[in-house]
């Protein structure tokens, strides 16, 4: 087993792009544009540390998770873990783990929780004969805090709350003792009153395993609470990320201002963000903006936004945004 300790770089994406090209469409079965879904990430996830991707919906986030958790191969760049370059493994997928929004489509409704857990477990050989299976089939439910574990690991999925299935969902991942967890929108279809008792499990989980957590949010707000760094994706692209106090309270991009401005209660975490804005929709990503992709709705855009693609500027300590106002004034010679 991967030792994991906290502050450790685990899991790495350099420069990675992700475009969906459909394979045939159109008349005379003309290839149809691709969809570039991201472009040009690059994240790093540490254990023990929160990270938030926060962005509205179609943005790519799910896209960077599928990415990270190599479901999708891409385009261009790389996935590092511990620093290496990774191959589509069966030990990677153990090693990163996902959790997904709809905790009921994925779990088999026709298996107890006791066979949910009991799968992976003896699959990666972490548990042989039936008492050793019982036994750590248990300790998950423990971690997770479904108690008494007796009762919990005979259910069947629909016997349980949404928020349970999801704490089963978290133990699933859990059972193969996975380096880092990709928490896709992981309570968005939870009740509200349910909510943040699963986000702080999965914080708990990071800080006390030094698991590299990502959480996937279109929540701002519930990434400021939860979250120890953001990152904001834009069309496909990252365009703002530093500590989350930082980026909270003092967003450098128009968009991230723009999100924290349709999210107006900063404590709360039981209400989705407002997606929809004064300031129009996301483009499309078959044929994105020119120049930094949010311009055609930026209530500061420049000239030079509709021509020239922003490059990494940093604002302050760790913090970087993708954003022409923070362009470097020409040196006079
Ligand atoms: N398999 C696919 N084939 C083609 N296009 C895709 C595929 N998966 C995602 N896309 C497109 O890529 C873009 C990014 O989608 P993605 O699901 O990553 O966004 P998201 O920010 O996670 O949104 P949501 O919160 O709604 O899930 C969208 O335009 C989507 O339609």
């Amino acid at each position: 087993m991967t030792e994991r300790v906290a502050g450790d770089e685990v899991l790495t994406a350099e420069n990675v792009t992700k475009h969906f090209t459909a394979s045939r469409g159109g008349r005379l079965g003309r290839r149809r544009p691709p969809v570039r879904a991201v472009e040009d990430v690059s994240l790093s996830l540490t254990a023990g540390r929160i990270t938030a991707m926060v962005g509205e919906s179609g943005c790519g986030k799910s896209t960077v998770a599928r990415l990270l958790a190599q479901i999708y191969p891409p385009t261009a760049g790389r996935i590092l873990l511990h620093g290496k370059p990774v191959g589509r493994s069966r030990d990677y997928r153990r090693q990163v783990q996902m959790v997904f929004q709809d905790p009921f489509a994925s779990l088999n409704p026709f298996h107890k929780v006791h066979y949910h857990l009991a799968r992976p477990l003896k699959l990666h050989g972490h548990a042989r004969t039936a008492a050793e299976v019982d036994e750590q089939v248990a300790a998950l439910l423990e971690r997770v805090s479904l108690t008494p574990v007796d009762q919990f690991m005979h259910k069947l999925p629909h016997e349980l709350s949404g928020g349970q299935r999801q704490r089963v969902a978290i133990a699933r991942a859990l059972a193969v003792r996975p380096v880092a967890l990709i928490a896709d929108e992981p309570v968005s279809m939870l009740d509200v009153s349910i909510r943040l008792g699963v986000l702080r499990l999965l914080e708990q989980l990071a800080r006390e395993e030094n698991l590299a957590l990502l959480y996937i949010t279109h929540d701002i707000a519930s990434a400021r609470y939860f979250a120890d760094d953001i990152l904001v994706m834009y069309a496909g692209q990252l365009i703002e990320q530093g500590p989350a106090g930082k980026v909270t309270d003092d967003p450098a991009h128009p968009y991230t201002r723009l999100l924290l401005s349709a999210a107006p209660d900063p404590d709360r975490v039981d209400e989705p963000a407002d997606e929809t804005t004064d300031h129009g929709e996301p483009p499309s990503l078959i044929s994105p903006p020119s120049g930094c992709r949010f311009h055609p709705r930026c209530p500061v855009a420049m000239p030079t936004c509709s021509t020239t693609v922003p490059t990494r500027a940093q604002v302050a300590d760790a913090h970087w945004t993708n954003c022409h106002l923070y362009d470097q004034a020409p040196v006079d010679a």
